[in-house]
């Protein structure tokens, strides 16, 4: 079976949501060995990843440096984390599928996404990235000219542009790469966002894209059967945070659609992931599943968390 994982900031990070390049690589480590078991049973598997904490990090360490160093924009950024990301998956992959007694080739590529320049998105901040912040230290920022949000109860978050993901560019590399044997990680941090100018030439914007909604595209654009969503929680829950939360287990793609609409799913963070997982099937998928790191393995089979289908 074809599988397109997409792993959460959770399973790249510490929960404290520092990103301290040691938390990153035991986390990735952990991340791999259930990857590493779908490769070594036969699966042809994509990996993406989100970057929401290391973009948000590197945008700060640009800010900083600016008197020094010339910034480089948000773009430059979401393409460093696709490296540095990258790397650390490859090494961690190769490593737990040679403890498998198994032997392939690992790649991960720079990946850029089309947007429209006239997104709505591109104007107005929703897309949460790096460290969370009490509010009075999040204050100073604010008033600097930064859009903060409430995240709940971890705290504010800086949050900036976040526009749709309408096309994989570098999609043709990533199918070829697979045909061909490689597991390959792609898209991460939902890709890097750029405009088709009218001369034909590509340019980079100042945003950071969904990694869920990027992932639900790449898996219609290489034909994938299953996307899995790898997060914290087991599963998308109902009344979620209220004493009447129930999880959603295998479920219909209008039913889960009826859910969203009822505002189940918070913004930012479930609801992304349950729109991701609606699209792919609405667009041809066979399931999409959103799980924890623990359930991977099963998410192919749809045994775990909860499993959007096409139909009853
Ligand atoms: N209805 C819901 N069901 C489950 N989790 C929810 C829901 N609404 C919000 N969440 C939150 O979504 C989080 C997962 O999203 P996020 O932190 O963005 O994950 P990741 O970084 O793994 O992509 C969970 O830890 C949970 O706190
Ligand atoms: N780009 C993105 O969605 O990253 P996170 O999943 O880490 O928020």
């Amino acid at each position: 079976m074809r599988v397109l994982i997409a792993l959460g900031g959770n399973a790249m990070t510490s929960s404290d949501g520092t990103a301290r390049p040691e938390d990153q690589i035991a986390a990735v480590n952990s991340a791999m060995n259930p990857v590493a078991d779908l490769v070594a049973a036969g699966h042809q598997v994509i990996l993406t990843h989100g970057n929401g904490p290391q973009v948000g990090n590197l945008l700060v360490k640009n800010e900083l440096a600016a008197p020094v160093v010339p910034p480089v924009p948000l773009d430059w950024c979401g393409a460093q984390t696709q490296g540095t990301i990258g790397f650390i998956v490859v090494n961690a992959l190769e490593c737990a599928l040679a403890a498998r007694g198994v032997e392939r080739g690992i790649v991960a590529v720079v990946t850029r996404t089309r947007v429209s320049a006239d997104d709505p998105g591109l104007r107005t901040p929703t897309k949460p990235i790096g460290r969370f912040l009490p509010r009075d230290e999040a204050q100073p920022l604010i008033d600097h000219g930064q859009v903060w949000q409430d995240r709940g109860e971890r705290g504010w978050r800086r949050v900036v542009a976040s526009p749709e993901p309408v096309e994989i560019l570098d999609a043709t590399a990533v199918s070829t790469l697979m045909t061909a044997g490689f597991v390959v990680v792609a898209n991460g941090g939902g890709g890097i966002p750029v405009v088709r100018e009218a001369d034909g030439s590509i340019r980079g914007v100042e945003a950071v894209i969904d990694k869920d909604l990027g992932a639900a595209l790449l898996g219609r654009t290489v034909a994938v059967d299953v996307l899995v969503i790898a997060t914290d929680v087991e599963a998308a829950v109902l009344d979620f945070g209220t004493p009447d939360a129930r999880p959603v287990g295998r479920v219909d793609v209008a039913t889960m659609r009826t859910y969203a609409a009822q505002g189940h799913f918070a913004g930012g963070s479930m609801g992304p992931k349950v729109e991701a997982c609606c699209r792919f099937v609405e667009q041809g998928g066979q399931r999409a599943v959103i799980t924890s790191l623990g359930g991977i393995a099963r998410a192919v089979r749809g045994d775990v968390g909860t499993v959007v289908v096409a139909a009853p």
